[in-house]
């Protein structure tokens, strides 16, 4: 199997707060990977390294090297934009932009670029077929983006990450802001979408864990404690802390 992203020796600094302490791990191309683990232990932070998020955070310091596709995202040779639109992210809180549906989707390739009406139409339409939204939505592309239930809402921020055609995609707690149906349909559609993409998902539902993804992490107080196959990190987990979490038998 191939290495999407290759994480090595990372530890990252909030100012004197050490949030992550040496981690090391392989994301593989075509697969879901879920970070697990209690409040605070480090899984968002680490998944914002994966697109230089954290580079925002004032104080915040990187050691050791994130690899996409065995080129360092810390180490000078590519853009931010570039890699940003490598690497996309879609938000635990559905954040669609107040415009249009069409106008959401649309953004990203015409600010890397595309004029052409009928060349944006086409991502508009690729896109929401690929966030399995097109047919709730094709008849409502020039209205708000913000009448929209939340379920949908979400899918159109997936839809507005794939637009710009990502290899990658990020996903703090997509679905945590969502009932169970519009969830399922999440669910769904990652299990979709990783034929094309590789997908890294930040949960703190450990069944969705198990439903969706190929590989788990748990993560503790900035360690990665376990880091293997979900059915097996599951089912005779390795580390008696990463046990006595998913038994519930935690704190
Ligand atoms: N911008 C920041 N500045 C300082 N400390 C931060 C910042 N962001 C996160 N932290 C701290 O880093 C640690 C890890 O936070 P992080 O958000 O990555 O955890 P998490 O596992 O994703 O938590 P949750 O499940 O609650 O979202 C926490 O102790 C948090 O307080």
């Amino acid at each position: 199997m191939e290495d999407k992203i290759t994480i090595e020796n990372l530890n990252l600094y909030y100012s004197d707060f050490h949030a992550l302490h040496d981690v090391n791990m392989h994301i593989q191309k075509n697969e879901i990977t879920a970070f697990i683990g209690p409040s605070g232990c480090g899984k968002s932070t680490l998944l914002r390294c994966l697109n230089r998020m954290n580079d925002l955070v004032e104080g915040c310091r990187i050691e050791g090297s994130v690899k996409l596709d065995g080129t360092d995202i810390y180490g000078g040779d590519l853009d931010v934009t570039v890699l940003r639109q490598r690497v996309g992210m879609v938000f635990q809180r559905p954040n669609p932009f107040p415009m249009s549906v069409y106008d959401n989707v649309a953004y990203g390739p015409k600010i890397h670029g595309v004029t052409d009406k009928q060349e944006l139409d086409e991502i508009v339409e690729t896109s929401l077929k690929q966030a399995a939204i097109w047919d709730d939505l094709k008849d409502r592309l020039n209205k708000s983006a913000l009448g929209l239930s939340g379920g949908q809402q979400q899918r159109l921020c997936i839809a507005r990450a794939l637009a710009v055609k990502p290899e990658v995609l990020l996903m703090d707690e997509p679905t945590s802001a969502l009932d169970p149906i519009s969830t399922s349909k999440i669910e769904e559609l990652a299990l979709q979408l990783k034929k094309d993409y590789t997908i890294v998902i930040v949960t703190h539902n450990m069944q969705q864990a198990v439903r969706i993804s190929d590989k788990t992490g748990f993560f503790l107080l900035g360690d990665l404690v376990e880091f293997g196959e979900t059915d097996q990190l599951f089912s005779m987990p390795k580390d008696e802390r990463t046990e006595r979490y998913i038994t519930g038998r935690f704190g």
